[in-house]
């Protein structure tokens, strides 16, 4: 037996299955996985403190999906194991971003129990079927075998692992130059790719518009991809702190959105805090109109 943000179970055999997804309710069922192939929006949060103890906090706030940054934040594979542990007690998706797309990399993380995936600066379609290639075991693809001593099949204790792990896995490949919009269809019609997500502060840089992806030539292109995205029936992503911004992107389809970070909270309520005693009058530095 299943409960919402936690479990219990009344034999060995109920408690496996209940250890294996006590988010979901269900043995090896990716529910953000299903939400975003029907188009139903998941609300995302980054998480770059890399901490367990403030991943935990953030996973009963009440997102859909946390994205473990391990590209631009000091997250390991040890960190990463401990917020993955942290999060699984409750119902929420733990999405883990390495800081490149390598095959190598990609297994040590599923083999941690990481079954929603992240890879950054994706810029063909032949690459985006390597990615696809990686999270497949053979014949299919190239993930070694290893579950048996990982945390994936929860040390074997889910004995369907191997056979249920593709239905499992989620793959989201992220789009954030010149080279990837213009791959852009390749990579969404990717089969085995189940989003594709679009990097804003990459794409203004690439773009010409370095630290600032309210441009509007950054804009049309975010618009422009996640029409692009969603007509290959795949799902649209973005991290985006703008409000405005973000609920434009859902209106336009978009099937996660990120809608902050961690740090950006915690930095900027510090300040404020800070300013009202210390220095009152002083207002706040207008900031540029940033990502998160
Ligand atoms: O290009 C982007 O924007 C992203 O990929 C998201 C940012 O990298 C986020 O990690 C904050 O730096």
């Amino acid at each position: 037996m299943v409960t919402s943000g936690g479990w219990s179970a009344s034999s060995p055999a109920d408690n496996r299955h209940a250890i294996f997804s006590a988010s979901t309710g269900a043995p090896g069922v990716n529910a953000f996985k299903q939400a975003i192939a029907a188009n139903q929006p998941q609300i995302g949060f980054w998480q770059a403190l890399a901490s367990p103890y403030t991943a935990e906090i953030c996973a009963g706030a009440g997102f859909d999906w946390l994205l473990i940054d391990a590209e631009h934040a000091p997250n390991d594979i040890p960190l990463i194991l401990a917020q993955l542990q942290a999060i699984a007690a409750y119902p929420v998706e733990a999405v883990v971003r390495p800081p490149i797309g390598d095959a190598v990399m990609i297994k040590q993380l599923l083999d941690l129990g990481a079954r929603t995936l992240l890879i950054p600066m994706v810029e063909s379609g032949t690459q985006a079927a390597e990615m696809v290639r990686a999270t497949r075991y053979p014949p299919a693809g190239i993930r070694g075998v290893g579950s048996a001593i990982g945390r994936a099949s929860r040390w074997n204790r889910s004995p369907d692992y191997l056979q249920n792990a593709v239905d499992e896995i989620c793959l989201l490949l992220q789009v954030e130059s010149r080279a990837g919009l213009q791959a852009l269809d390749a990579i969404a019609y990717t089969p085995g790719v189940d989003g594709v997500f679009l990097g804003p502060s990459d794409l203004a840089a690439a773009l010409g518009h370095l630290g600032n992806p309210g441009h509007t030539e950054v804009q049309d292109a975010i618009e422009a991809g996640i029409a692009t995205i969603t007509a290959a029936g795949k799902a649209a992503g973005i991290l985006i702190a703008d409000e405005a911004l973000a609920r434009r992107y859902l209106e336009l389809g978009a099937a996660f959105v990120a809608v902050g970070t961690d740090v950006t909270i915690l930095a900027r309520g510090a300040e404020s805090l800070a300013r009202s005693f210390k220095n009152p009058t002083v207002p706040e530095t207008p900031r540029e109109k940033g990502v998160y």
